[in-house]
């Protein structure tokens, strides 16, 4: 009958986005599991957190800008390769990742974390809080530590991840959208693709705990920019000659879609 050819061929058209947005993800995401896991035990000695915790506040904030901003530009990346992403509107697309970028970061940066050792990958190698402390901003990096552990816990797959980010960045919510229903259309689907992928994981469960990780995420993005404001203020310099323009562009009020515009 006509409905059995129809689920058919929606549940197609859903199987070849997931395919294509997990592939995507594959491809833009700076380190693969398997390395990650392969690296899990290399932490830094304590010479080399001392090296890290005598360096300045700007030198270290300077320090993770750069990978801020290195981790963004993946993001940027794997968002074009959304597939339906790249038809919405320019503009929309800048306001789609002026302000998801971030939080598909912090998502991303649940795979870079090792339970057992609450340490997260930096740098190379996996660094406890401490590392950190030269960034003056504890509170934050609490904040991020925790939210990584219990992202980790929930032991999502790639094809999980993958998808899941795909939907942050696909928030009809967002500020200054000019098509709202437009992106609304593109997200459905995508929504469909991952409670497929959740049923077929037999992981329904895992759908409220995610959607329930969204405001964390939120609270993370806005304890960040109001981190930058006050390092901006202590150190408008560096902020000004030393961080990438795409952080400044991204994070920063000043915001010139240059950057971001460049294919
Ligand atoms: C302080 C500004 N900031 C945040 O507020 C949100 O998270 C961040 C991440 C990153 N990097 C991870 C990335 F490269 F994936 F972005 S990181 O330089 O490797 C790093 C890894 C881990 C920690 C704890 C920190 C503090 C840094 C950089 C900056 C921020």
């Amino acid at each position: 009958p006509e409905s059995l050819f129809f689920s058919y061929q929606t549940s197609l058209h859903i199987e070849e986005l997931s395919a294509s947005i997990v592939r995507s993800h594959r491809e833009t995401t700076q380190y693969r599991p398997e390395e990650l896991q392969a690296l899990r035990w290399k932490v830094f000695s304590r010479e080399e957190i001392h090296a890290y915790q005598s360096k300045s506040v700007d030198e270290m904030w300077q320090h993770c800008a750069v990978r801020l901003t290195d981790a963004v530009q993946y993001v940027v990346e794997f968002a074009k390769r959304i597939p339906g992403f790249r038809q919405l509107g320019q503009n929309d697309q800048i306001a789609l990742l002026k302000s998801g970028s971030m939080e598909v970061v912090l998502v991303r940066m649940s795979r870079m974390f090792n339970t057992e050792n609450n340490t997260v990958f930096f740098d190379g190698k996996f660094a406890g809080t401490e590392l950190f402390k030269s960034l003056a901003c504890g509170d934050l990096i609490a904040a991020l530590f925790e939210f990584a552990h219990n992202l980790c816990a929930l032991r999502l797959t790639e094809q999980q991840m993958a998808v899941f980010t795909a939907l942050v960045l696909l928030n009809a919510d967002r500020p200054c959208l000019e098509d709202r229903e437009r992106v609304q259309r593109v997200r459905r689907d995508v929504e469909l693709a991952l409670s497929h992928i959740l049923h077929r994981d037999n992981q329904e469960s895992l759908l409220h705990k995610l959607y329930q990780r969204v405001p964390v995420l939120k609270s993370l993005c806005a304890l960040h920019i109001e981190k930058l404001r006050w390092f901006r203020q202590l150190y408008p310099l560096t902020v000004h000659s030393h961080f990438p323009p795409l952080y400044k562009e991204l994070f920063g009020s000043d915001s010139d879609i240059l950057t971001l515009t460049t294919h």
